[in-house]
């Protein structure tokens, strides 16, 4: 098959932006697509994202379009918009993109309402794309910088997840293929939860021991819906899971993390996309109707839903009955 020299990255927020520096980067020509005309103008003549991504110069291989099918022409495309508005623009995408471009998604959610993973709403859009999913720590701000960072990508065919890890990959950018699809893109989507609630501890001034317990228990309720969903443990332990959880739990550069620590010290928060928040009840749902305890992810989302207070969900968490370490 031959290799992938252009990428179409749909979404000109902070990663994606991020995201087109780094393919042009790697050497393929980067086309970033925006809906807003406006920010596509502003961004071609400075060559700078000021909205999303201020201070980073794009590389001279990266151009910028508002006609999505410039995008999804490319020979992979990076869907790369929040989880929760993905259906409705892989569906734009469909019929844009030639059978058999690997659409890539790259957000950290899961679809409420459907409880469907990003991958599988790919696939239920844009039945002719090759789907793969692209997660692991890595904050856009340090991609963008060039600081080294290492992430997973995976796809069910093997080839595709080695050609499109081939194509962007960089000197400061490292990517390491997988076929564990289901593995990756619950690690990205089930840390944001868990950021949230390592936030709450920060900001509830609750103290350097409980962050860590929560942490690992956090990653113990993981590892337990990775499992029943399919994830190999490898995965889990792997960059995706194990390695973005201690990421965006380690302060708040992560906007979940921010959002935690907003609501545990009774703050406003900032108003940044968070995606554990659209995540938390979709993920304690899906644990539930699978019969897995998940009390960490539970406590965020009666919090957010505000059926708990910060406190209360701490008494509650801190109350559970003794139990075997599992
Ligand atoms: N910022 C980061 O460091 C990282 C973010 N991610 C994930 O990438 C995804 C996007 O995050 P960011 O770029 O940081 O968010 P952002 O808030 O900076 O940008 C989101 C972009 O999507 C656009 N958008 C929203 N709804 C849209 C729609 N219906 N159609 C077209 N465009 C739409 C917005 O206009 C905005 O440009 C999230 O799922 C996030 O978890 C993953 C890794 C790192
Ligand atoms: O996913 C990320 C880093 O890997 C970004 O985290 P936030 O969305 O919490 O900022």
């Amino acid at each position: 098959m031959a290799a992938i020299e252009t990428v179409g990255i749909v979404g000109a927020g902070a990663w994606g932006t991020a995201l087109a520096n780094a393919a042009a980067r790697a050497g393929c020509r980067a086309v970033l697509w925006a809906r807003d005309g406006a920010q596509v103008a502003d961004m071609a003549s400075r060559r700078e994202n000021i909205r999303a991504l201020p201070g980073i110069r794009f590389d001279d291989r990266v151009s910028v379009t508002a006609r999505l099918a410039d995008a999804a022409a490319a020979d992979a495309v990076l869907l790369v918009v929040p989880a929760q508005a993905c259906r409705e623009v892989a569906r734009e995408i469909a019929p844009l993109a030639a059978p058999g471009t690997a659409i890539v998604s790259c957000a950290k959610g899961i679809e409420r309402g459907t409880r469907h993973f990003i991958t599988e709403v790919i696939a239920a859009e844009a039945p002719d794309a090759a789907t793969a999913v692209l997660s692991g720590p890595s904050f856009a701000s340090d991609v963008a910088a060039g600081l080294p960072t290492a992430v997973t990508l995976a796809a069910h065919e093997a080839g595709l997840a080695e050609r499109l890890c081939d194509a962007l990959g960089g000197p400061a950018l490292r990517l390491y293929f997988s076929t564990d699809v289901r593995g990756v893109e619950i690690g990205g989507a089930a840390k944001n939860v868990l950021a949230i609630a390592a936030g709450i501890v920060e900001g509830r001034r609750l103290g350097a021991s409980a962050k860590a317990a929560l942490i690992a228990r956090g990653f113990a309720e993981l590892v337990r819906f990775g499992r029943a969903f399919g994830a190999k443990a490898e995965t889990l332990t792997g960059l995706s899971g194990l390695g973005d959880l201690i990421l965006t739990s380690s302060g708040p550069q992560s906007r979940n993390f921010a959002l935690g620590q907003a609501l545990g010290a009774g703050a406003a928060p900032q108003g940044k996309l968070a995606e554990g928040a659209f995540t938390a009840r979709v993920l304690v749902e899906m644990a539930a109707s699978s019969g897995i305890d998940m009390p960490v992810s539970a406590a965020v989302d009666a919090v957010l839903s505000g059926r708990l207070t910060v406190d209360g969900a701490i008494d509650a968490l801190m109350a559970r009955p003794q139990k075997a370490e599992a």
